[in-house]
């Protein structure tokens, strides 16, 4: 056998440099009965929300005794990331800190400090664009930054990794699971079934602002949020007829509204869409919760408690297909994004003749999202400073 000829491309590199840590920036959630006030007062602080549904919403933890799934799906995450990363001779600590319950974000933010971090690359749990799921979380590491700033402490640099919703390993997974759920159907009900992909709920204004180009229109169809989960349901609806053969009639719901009732949010709600589906005469259907990183309490509760309450009461059967989760395509995913970030940035510093920047994986038809979001991208109704943007 002849020697091996020479590489005709340098071995991908595996180096975060410029970044010196990863932060899995998270919601948070209560761990027992007594953190389940205390951890909705700072969800809602100076959010509008009416005191009965912040009764409901407590009720829904307290069914489950008032644990939240949601850290230890961070926990399992941070694991799997860890393990990959290791695996593929990636050198970058992970952290973890949430917004609504410890580890509180600003206590992670100068652990890493302290540990001498200076270049930080946040991963949030949320994929898709929206005042909730990204610029609120660069509002967080604004005023944590601002804290460590007021302790004397050197702020360092923070990133946020883009929006990943239509990443094959965020997206692959959900394919799986979404046929997983249609094999659980009973084999009557799957035939005729419809899939349902639902994500959470938000003001129709937020829907219509959100993203980096303002679409003003009527009802919540014109933004980022919903054009990248419809984006997402096509991708998984096309995959799912490569594997049955079948394109199942899909729609996007929507789940978990609270608000005010005169304060318009996306619609139709998944309980109305099942009634309906059960009144055209559909044979069953799946949930694909697309909106969602992993089964968390919007997961259990609004789906699986009461939507599924709901289905059983009209007779329609329905199953739900899984989160992504800890999924080990998900992790290895968040490394080829921490990858391309990284060169990215050591490309715009120094770009070398015959270098290129990286490829950016994307299924779908939007293709790869920004990286650094723009001035004004997913609006507060109160500006207010967020890091990690053009700004
Ligand atoms: C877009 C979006 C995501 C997805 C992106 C992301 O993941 O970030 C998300 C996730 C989550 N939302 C969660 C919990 C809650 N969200 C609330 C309230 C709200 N969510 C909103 C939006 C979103 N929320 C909005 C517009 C409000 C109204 C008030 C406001 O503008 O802030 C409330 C208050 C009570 C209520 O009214 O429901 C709670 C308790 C949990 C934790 C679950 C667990 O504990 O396992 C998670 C992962
Ligand atoms: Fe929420």
């Amino acid at each position: 056998m002849s020697a091996e000829p020479p590489a005709a491309h340098p071995a991908p590199t595996t180096s975060a440099a410029p970044y010196d840590a990863l932060l899995l920036l998270s919601f948070g959630g209560p761990e027992g009965p007594d953190d389940v006030v205390p951890f909705l007062e700072n969800v809602t602080r100076g959010r509008g929300i009416p005191r009965e549904r912040l009764k409901e919403v407590g009720q829904h933890y307290f069914l489950f005794g008032g644990v939240s799934p949601i850290n230890e799906q961070n926990r399992e995450l941070l694991r799997a990331l860890r393990e990959d990363f290791a695996q593929y001779g990636l050198d970058l600590p992970v952290y973890w800190g949430n917004r609504n319950w410890a580890p509180y974000l600003t206590d992670t933010l100068r652990e890493m400090v302290r540990d001498g971090h200076r270049r930080v690359l946040t991963l949030a749990t949320s994929a898709y664009a929206s005042y909730s799921g990204c610029r609120q979380y660069r509002e967080n590491l604004a005023d944590a930054l601002a804290t460590l700033a007021d302790e004397g402490l050197e702020p360092p640099r923070v990133d946020k990794i883009r929006h990943y919703f239509n990443h094959p390993g965020f997206v692959e997974p959900m394919v799986d699971a979404t046929l997983a759920a249609l094999a659980e159907l009973p084999a009557a009900a799957r035939a005729e079934a419809h899939l349902a992909f639902t994500t959470h709920s938000i003001p129709t204004y937020a829907a219509d602002t959100s993203g980096p180009v303002p679409v003003h229109t009527e009802g919540g169809e014109g933004g980022a949020y919903v054009a990248q989960h419809r984006d997402v349901a096509r991708v998984i609806v096309d995959a799912v007829r490569e594997r049955t053969g079948v394109e199942y009639p899909w729609r996007l719901v929507y789940q978990s509204r609270s608000g005010a009732p005169h304060i318009p949010w996306l619609e139709p709600d998944i309980c109305d869409h099942l009634e309906e589906l059960r009144g055209a005469g559909v044979s069953g259907a799946v949930m694909v919760p697309i909106g969602f990183v992993s089964d968390h309490m919007e997961v259990k509760y609004d789906l699986d408690t009461e939507a599924r309450a709901k289905a059983a009461e009209l007779g329609l059967p329905v199953t739900r297909a899984a989160t992504v989760g800890a999924d080990p395509r998900f992790a290895a995913a968040v490394r080829d994004l921490v990858l391309e970030r990284a060169a990215t940035e050591r490309f715009a510093a120094a770009p070398t003749p015959g270098s290129a920047p990286p490829e950016r994986c994307a299924l779908g038809a939007l293709g790869p999202s920004h990286d650094v979001c723009p001035v004004g991208c997913c609006p507060a109704r109160t500006p207010r400073p967020a890091a990690a943007g053009a700004e």
